[in-house]
């Protein structure tokens, strides 16, 4: 399902520079709302990778990460952004080990004040509906994604965004 950002891939022209994007989404999405998103958090507790995951950060499925499942909401409450990131327990120590009571703080709000701060090539996928994303925020299409493994401090984090139909309308129409 994830493929390099290079990969032969029909995206459509709207939603493009925002997929391919290396800065924070956070940073981006407030000044398309032209107002701070809101960060309602669906889920942040332990639990297993899935296969995929776990490759992308070297892990073996059996280690368990945190794992923070998000929505990110417009100016209007429109529902933008699923996120799910997972922080393996070795990352969560030392200087980011407040990232466990992140809560409603938008986790890019706290990555991008570093100048260090490290990020793997963007993988995209076009997400079938399935259920890895909430059905009541997909419906029945299936929807852009991207992901990268940003790294600071040397502990690493796996962060995997999907834009929902009310965001891909919204790049439309201002396209
Ligand atoms: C990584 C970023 O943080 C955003 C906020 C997230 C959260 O609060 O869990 C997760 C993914 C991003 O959409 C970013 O702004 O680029």
């Amino acid at each position: 399902m994830w493929q390099p950002s290079s990969a032969r891939w029909d995206i459509p022209k709207h939603l493009r520079p925002w997929l391919n994007d290396p800065g924070s989404l956070t940073a981006r999405l407030n000044a398309l709302g032209r107002a701070p998103i809101k960060v309602q958090v669906l889920r942040q507790s332990w639990g297993r990778p899935r296969l995929s995951e776990a490759r992308t950060l070297g892990l073996r499925t059996s280690k368990t990460c945190l794992i923070r499942e998000v929505v990110l909401y417009g100016p209007r409450q429109q529902p933008w952004v699923f996120a799910r990131s997972l922080f393996p327990a070795a990352s969560l120590t030392g200087a980011l080990r407040h990232l466990r009571q992140l809560d409603s703080r938008p986790l890019g709000g706290y990555l991008f004040t570093h100048a260090r701060l490290g990020r793997s090539k963007l993988q995209l996928a076009l997400i079938p509906p399935t259920g890895i994303i909430p059905a009541a925020l997909q419906g029945d299409t299936s929807l852009w994604g991207r992901r990268s493994v940003f790294t600071l401090y040397g502990k690493k984090l796996l962060v995997s965004e999907t834009f929902l139909p009310d965001l891909e309308q919204t790049l439309q129409r201002n396209t």
